[in-house]
């Protein structure tokens, strides 16, 4: 018999988490985690010793069978021709490409890049941070002979060569499209100036590869293709459509599986694919989690101080509002913006009141995002909310309120992670084989709508409006 465990990863945004689980049952066996550098441009390098740390943590790769990586998506990762990293990736957060994202639609209309890729490019696809590279980094781009993506680059170390990726990741670049499942190098070519090498698409679950001996892997261990880290999360999840799973990481993202491609012109929701055959469309915002960071680290407390400051205070903030836009925003497309608190007076002034702000701007922007997707014709069944700020006892109570349904608060796990475990569990069982795992447990939350809460939001999104 041979091994049954496997392993998945998340190389996100922060941190990196390695799952170790039973290939049959899904139990989890062990895990590990590392840090990640803050910043929006970072040395690839830093991911891999992140991730050399996390499996240590989670007592290494030995007895498992295959291994899979989920990543932050869009981040560009340039090649030379010895396979060395040019230069620090811009990741998905870099705003600095946003003039090259105006210009890409500029040429061809927005129309244009939804039919053929299923989005309308904003700073964070890689297609526009190609276009910034060759604009304001000619160095860089005069040395560069291929392109992938922080999953695509972690699978390449773990392997020890070769440039591979999936429908999912591949579908954020901006230069492939999920319908025809080919990539577009006209567009690249376009964006770019010339062409560059990029990595083979595999199927669902297909090995591409082994573990290289120096990880610690035993021979033979099978490499998964892996994914972008909202696909796997999807996967981790079980989500059917009907689900609308909402992450609260360093992005906040509402998606939902689908059975068809969407390609909408207002470019609101991507139109991704996912990573099993399917779609996924996704709104993304730029603030989540962050925001309730910096209102905690304002207000002198930490998490559970935050919590309990947000819980004191009644929905609506006594007329506090925070438009959350403290990293620029992605959706709706405003860059350039900053954060607006408005609505102070002497008497609602209060830390309780900030904090409860803080929760509420961070929802509503998620709220729109779900809205988007309804809008799209995406069923809206059941609302699975994930991701680091989900933990937070204010979040899981203004939830509901906020989004003016019950939501299903999903136990705390790591499911970017468990959504690559997943994968590798259906590579190790021959690809054709169907893996089954428990769904994700949680708990339902109900309580009052709240519309009062989205209006006040809504009038200052629309006052701020560039
Ligand atoms: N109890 C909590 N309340 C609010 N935020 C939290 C809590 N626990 C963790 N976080 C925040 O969640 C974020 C990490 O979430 P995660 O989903 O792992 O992000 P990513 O995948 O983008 O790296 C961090 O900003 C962290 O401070
Ligand atoms: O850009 C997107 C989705 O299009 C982000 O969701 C990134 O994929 C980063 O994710 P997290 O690190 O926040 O999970």
């Amino acid at each position: 018999m041979g091994p049954s465990l496997v392993a998945g990863i998340d190389s996100s945004t922060q941190s990196c988490k390695v799952v170790v689980r039973d290939a049959t049952t899904g139990a989890l066996v062990r895990s590990g985690r590392a840090p990640h550098p803050d910043g929006t441009e970072v040395d690839p390098a830093a991911w891999e010793v992140a991730l050399t740390a996390a499996i240590a943590d989670a007592g290494g790769l030995d007895d498992v069978g295959a291994v899979s990586v989920g990543g932050q998506q869009h981040g560009m990762v340039l090649l030379d021709e010895s396979g060395d990293v040019v230069r620090p990736a811009l990741l998905w957060n870099d705003t600095r490409s946003a003039g090259a994202a105006s210009d890409l639609v500029a040429e061809l209309g927005a129309e244009v890049w939804a039919d053929a890729t299923g989005s309308v490019p904003v700073a964070s696809f890689t297609v526009t941070k190609l276009r910034w590279t060759a604009q304001h980094d000619e160095a860089s781009a005069a040395r560069a002979t291929a392109v992938c993506l922080p999953h695509d680059w972690l699978t390449r170390r773990l392997r020890g060569g070769g440039l591979t990726t999936d429908r999912g990741d591949a579908s954020g670049t901006g230069y492939w499209s999920p319908t025809a499942g080919e990539y577009r190098t006209d567009l690249l070519v376009g964006a770019f100036g010339r062409e560059l090498e990029v990595p083979a698409v595999a199927s669902p679950w297909e090995s591409v590869g082994e573990v290289e001996a120096r990880w610690g892997a035993a021979p033979g261990t099978l490499l998964a293709p892996g994914t972008g880290d909202n696909m796997a999360a999807a996967l981790g999840l079980g989500a059917q459509p009907g689900d609308v799973v909402v992450s609260l990481g360093t992005s906040g993202t509402a998606f939902a599986v689908s059975e068809t491609s969407t390609h909408d012109v207002s470019g609101a929701v991507a139109g991704f694919a996912d990573a099993t055959g399917r779609f996924l469309p996704l709104v993304c915002t730029l603030n989540a989690a962050q925001v309730l960071d910096v209102a905690a680290r304002m207000l002198g407390v930490d998490h559970d101080g935050f919590a309990r400051l947000a819980l004191s205070a009644a929905p609506g903030a006594d007329g506090l509002v925070l438009l959350p836009y403290l990293a620029g925003e992605r959706t709706p497309n405003r860059p350039d913006a900053t954060g607006v608190l408005a609505g102070m007076t002497l008497a609602n002034t209060t830390p309780a009141n900030l904090a409860r702000a803080a929760v509420e701007g961070m929802l509503c922007g998620l709220a729109d995002a779900v809205d988007a997707l309804e809008a799209l014709g995406v069923p809206v069944g059941r609302v699975l909310i994930i991701g680091g700020a989900a933990k937070n006892p204010a979040v899981a109570e203004a939830a509901p309120r906020v989004f003016g349904r019950p939501v299903f608060l999903a136990e705390p796990g790591e499911y970017v992670a468990d959504g690559a475990a997943r994968q590798a569990a259906q590579v190790l069982a021959g690809g054709s084989a169907d893996v089954h795992w428990p769904e994700a447990s949680g708990r339902w939350v109900e309580a009052d709508p709240t519309p009062h809460v989205r209006e006040a939001y809504a009038a200052l999104r629309e006052a701020t409006a560039p």
